[in-house]
């Protein structure tokens, strides 16, 4: 019972309400099994984390309107062409999909998202994620703000593995969730400076069963500076892989 439950969550968390045709048609199925309105999938609306608040930078709100343009642009556009879809961030994803009310309730209720649990707009990680239409990219804008410091004025090496876990994990989600992180390879080329907007690019080299190997880098806004490498690979997992612990 409670494993079909958190096996339909699962397939609730891939038809977040994007805004975007391609996404609602993988999702109409089971949506219109259910309601036949995919905006009711949510009970109450939640707090999107990837929109513009007053903390985000100029370079950061300059990246944000860049894509969302190209998401609407092209929105009255085929399947052929090239856009980019904005994502939804909330800080609990399982509260705010079909039945996710309840099940957040009975697993570990206080649970919020890493890098949104921190309320203070612009302390830490704020960012907004896009992925391609073709679903082999996906793009990031981060701006890391000062409870993130590593290095004097830089960012911590973990936070940015953190939002390169974040973004990889992100897009094979996309692809089939549920996933997990089985590896994570990272090389720091050059610090972050606190406060500063970078660029994070994933990028789906091959996909072999349940496994999807993703690499990602970690750039300044220009592309003139590349500050991280990584490589990622995601294991597809049942849910009862999640209920076992
Ligand atoms: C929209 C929503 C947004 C949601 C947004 C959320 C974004 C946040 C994303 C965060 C993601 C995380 O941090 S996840 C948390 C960190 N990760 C973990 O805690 C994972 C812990 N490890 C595990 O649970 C397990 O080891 C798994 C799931 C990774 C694999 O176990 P398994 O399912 O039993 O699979 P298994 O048979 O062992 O392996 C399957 C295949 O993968 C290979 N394989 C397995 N592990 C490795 C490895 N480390 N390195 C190389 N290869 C590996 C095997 O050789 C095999 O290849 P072959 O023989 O088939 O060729």
């Amino acid at each position: 019972m409670a494993r079909s439950a958190i096996g339909r969550l699962f397939a609730g968390l891939r038809c977040l309400p994007v805004g975007n045709t391609q996404l609602q048609t993988q999702c109409s199925r089971w949506s219109s099994e259910r309601t036949g309105v995919e905006a009711s999938m949510f009970s109450h609306k939640p707090r999107d984390f990837s929109l513009p608040n007053p903390s985000w930078g100029e370079e950061m709100k300059r990246l944000y309107k860049h894509y969302n343009l190209q998401s609407e642009e092209a929105a009255g556009q085929g399947e052929d062409g090239e856009w980019w879809t904005r994502l939804p961030s909330y800080n609990r994803s399982l509260k705010y999909a079909t039945g996710g009310v309840y099940l957040s309730k009975m697993i570990q209720s206080k649970a919020r998202l890493f890098t949104r649990n921190i309320r203070d707009p612009g302390a830490a990680f704020e960012y907004v994620l896009f992925f391609r239409n073709d679903k082999q990219r996906c793009l990031c804008i981060f701006q890391a703000g000062h409870l993130l410091e590593g290095p004097p004025g830089h960012v911590h090496g973990g936070a940015i593995a953190t939002m390169i876990d974040t973004v990889t994990g992100t897009h094979a989600s996309l692809l089939s969730a549920p996933v997990m992180t089985a590896n994570l390879n990272i090389n720091y080329r050059s610090p972050i400076p606190l406060g500063s907007t970078v660029l994070i690019e994933s990028t789906l080299d091959k996909e072999e069963g349940k496994k999807k190997f993703i690499s990602c880098k970690v750039s300044s806004t220009d592309g003139s500076k590349l500050h991280t490498e990584a490589t990622a690979l995601f294991v597809s997992i049942s849910v009862s892989h999640l209920l076992r612990g």
